[in-house]
C-alpha cells in the first residue's frame, strides 16, 4: 500500500499485547474501515474480526477490494505475518536461495546477511534446500529469478513466506499461476504450517473445499461472510455473476 493510499483510512486496530496466535481471540479487527486511493474508494465501511485459528478465503471480482483489505490486515499484525503479495516482490538478479532467505532477513544483523549473500551459511542452505525441494525447486536453488517461469517465481514467493515461519499467513492469489493439483497441494502446505490463514483467491472450488470461512467483497464492501460449509458452489457462482 502506498503512503497516499492511507489517506482516508479509518481503522480500529486490534491492540496486540502479548501475541498468542493459538488463543481464540481477535487477531484482526476493522470497525467501519475505509480506504481510498485519491478519489477511488477501495474499502467502504468494512467491519469485521478475524480470530486466531481461522482459515479465511477472500473472494470477489477483480477490483472488488481484496488486495486493499489484505494490505490493511497486514498493517495490523505485520511482524507476525508470512506475507505473499500479488506481484511476488522478488529480486530478479538474486538466486532462488537468496530470495527465500529474505524471509528471515530481519532476524539477523546486516553483516550476517551480507556474509550469507556472499558465502551461504550451512544451516540456511540446508533448510532452504529442503524447503525448495518441497516446492519443486530443488534443482533451481542457484538460478536467478529472471530465469524462472511465472509459476516457479510464485513458488519462490511462497517459499520466502514459509521461511518466515510465522503464525499468520496472508496471501494475495498465492497459487494463481500454478496448475490446480500443485495449487491445492501448496495451499494444504500453507494451511498446515500456519495457525491463521487469510488468502484472496478466485478459485471457488478451492475456496469452498480448503477454507472454513468465506468473506466475499464487492465494490469495497463485505457482502458475504459465512462458514464455507454453509455456502454452495451455486451460491458462490451467483455471487460472482450478480
Ligand atoms: N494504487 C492504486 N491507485 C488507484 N486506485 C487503486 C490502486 N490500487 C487499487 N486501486 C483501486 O481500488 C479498488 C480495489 O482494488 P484492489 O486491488 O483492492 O482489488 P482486488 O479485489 O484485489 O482486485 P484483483 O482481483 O484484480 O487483484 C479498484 O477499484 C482499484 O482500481
Amino acid at each position: 500500500m502506498s503512503r497516499g493510499a492511507n489517506q482516508g483510512l479509518n481503522l480500529s486496530a486490534s491492540k496486540a499485547g502479548v501475541f498468542d496466535a493459538t488463543a481464540n481471540r481477535s487477531l484482526f479487527h476493522l470497525d467501519q474501515a475505509t480506504l481510498a486511493y485519491g478519489q477511488q474508494t477501495a474499502l467502504a465501511s468494512v467491519s469485521l474480526s478475524i480470530h486466531a485459528g481461522e482459515k479465511v478465503a477472500l473472494v470477489g471480482p477483480s477490483g472488488a477490494g481484496k488486495t486493499s483489505l489484505l494490505n490493511v490486515l497486514y498493517e495490523q499484525q505485520r511482524e507476525h505475518i508470512a506475507w505473499c503479495p500479488q506481484h511476488y516482490g522478488l529480486v530478479d538478479i538474486l538466486s532462488v536461495y537468496h530470495n527465500i532467505y529474505m524471509g528471515q532477513l530481519e532476524r539477523h544483523s546486516a553483516p550476517y546477511n551480507i556474509w550469507n549473500l556472499l558465502f551461504p551459511i550451512a544451516r540456511h542452505q540446508q533448510a532452504i534446500g529442503q524447503l525448495a525441494s518441497e516446492l519443486g525447486l530443488g534443482q533451481k536453488l542457484d538460478h536467478s529469478i529472471d530465469q524462472l517461469s511465472g509459476g516457479q517465481q510464485q513458488r519462490v514467493s511462497i517459499g520466502r513466506a514459509l521461511y518466515r515461519n510465522k503464525a499468520i499467513f496472508l496471501g494475495d492469489e498465492p497459487v494463481a499461476s500454478l496448475d490446480p493439483i500443485q495449487g491445492e497441494a501448496l495451499l494444504a502446505k500453507i494451511i498446515a504450517r500456519h495457525a491463521t490463514v487469510v488468502i484472496a483467491l478466485h478459485n471457488r472450488q478451492m475456496a469452498l473445499s480448503v477454507f472454513d470461512r468465506i468473506i466475499g467483497i464487492k465494490g469495497g464492501r463485505v457482502v458475504l461472510d459465512r462458514p464455507a460449509n454453509a455456502i454452495s458452489h451455486a451460491e458462490l457462482d451467483r455471487f460472482y455473476a450478480q
